[in-house]
């Protein structure tokens, strides 16, 4: 980094108020539609078809921001124990909870999280697993037997399919092919990818006329989503449909993954790689009204990464400090 650090702080708070800016003005409701295709991209056989999925892959990130992905290699049954171990550790008292608080990105949080755009708390609780951020944040194997070993062994699961997908847009952005593996290296303690367990409370238990989570676009370069069937809610904006409002539903499905791009690499493509809003809304009568649970894998930079386009659209900026001006503009406390 050559930049002084006034310089570089002074356009540290340019980009983010400019961001924010942006997520200020996307709280309200909108128009909802089922109609805008999200296309599903079968990664079978990626070797060999590679720079056709990597064709795909861009093409659907360009014009709609969001897209699926089926035949992903993470099997099913890994995908229910995932979630099923979620399940139980939210269950735990939240007092045994509270003994692992959130501190930047690991650990946990309940309704803390205020999104610019709703300025209200998401009607959730989540646990965050950042690798090296983690030793004092596990529960022990007699709270929870075998948490720990099966949610990393998902987080590295969740990161290979990160790396998979980051190589084909690396490729098309004119980078080395595993450009993006190496900023992502889960070996560092600069690592800072994070998987996200979370959980929606119960209408019964959620504030009235609240969001389950605010509109917002994502901070990182690529967010992996998992949602279990019936349990719906997940709305996408996708850019052309920023102006209107008009929000499209993504029906949970088991087998697919929905992805979209984040802030992140939005900067370091030049803006060729559109992040876009999305949010959870609260069930509307006649729908299930139950709790609902939802795996998010953030593909975060390591923190000494320095994030510039192919074109240098804008200044370099580490990752560290993209992050940092981020989570602080969404969480009072850390
Ligand atoms: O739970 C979901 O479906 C979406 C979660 C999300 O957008 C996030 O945590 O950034
Ligand atoms: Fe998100």
């Amino acid at each position: 980094m050559t930049q002084s650090p006034q310089t570089q702080s002074a356009q540290t708070a340019g980009y983010a108020l400019q961001e924010l800016e942006k997520e200020a003005g996307m709280g309200a409701m909108g128009e909802e539609t089922f109609a805008r295709e999200v296309r599903c991209i079968d990664l079978s056989d990626f070797e060999n078809r590679k720079s056709e999925i990597a064709d795909e892959l861009w093409r659907a990130a360009v014009e709609i921001g969001f897209f699926q992905v089926s035949h992903h290699g993470i099997a099913l049954s890994d995908i229910r124990q995932a979630f099923s171990m979620t399940e139980d550790f939210f269950s735990l008292p939240d007092e045994v909870k509270a003994q692992y608080p959130l501190a930047r990105n690991a650990g946990w949080e309940n309704k803390s999280q205020v999104r610019p755009s709703t300025k209200t708390p998401d009607q959730k609780e989540s646990y965050q697993i950042t690798r090296p951020l983690m030793a004092p944040l596990w529960p022990g194997e007699e709270e929870l037997p075998a948490f720990k070993d099966t949610m990393l062994s998902f987080e590295s699961q969740c990161w290979q399919l990160g790396m998979k997908l980051l190589s084909c847009f690396a490729m098309k952005l004119g980078f080395p092919e595993h450009f993006f593996e190496q900023a992502h290296n889960p070996d560092q303690q600069t690592y800072q990818s994070t998987l996200r367990m979370l959980h929606y409370y119960a209408t019964e238990q959620s504030e009235q006329g609240m969001w389950r989570a605010g509109a917002h676009t994502d901070f990182d370069c690529l967010t992996l989503l998992f949602q279990r069937p019936g349990q719906g809610g997940l709305q996408v904006c996708p850019g052309k449909d920023l102006e209107s409002q008009r929000w499209t539903s993504i029906e949970p499905r088991e087998e697919v993954i929905t992805c979209n791009i984040g802030d992140m690499l939005m900067r370091w493509s030049d803006d060729q790689l559109p992040s876009n809003f999305h949010r959870v809304r609260s069930p509307l009568p006649g729908e299930y009204q139950g709790a609902r649970y939802s795996l998010a894998f953030f593909c975060q930079a390591n923190k000494d990464v320095e994030i510039l386009g192919p074109q240098a659209k804008y200044p370099a900026i580490s990752a560290e400090d993209y992050l940092q001006q981020r989570i602080q503009a969404n969480f009072a406390k850390v």
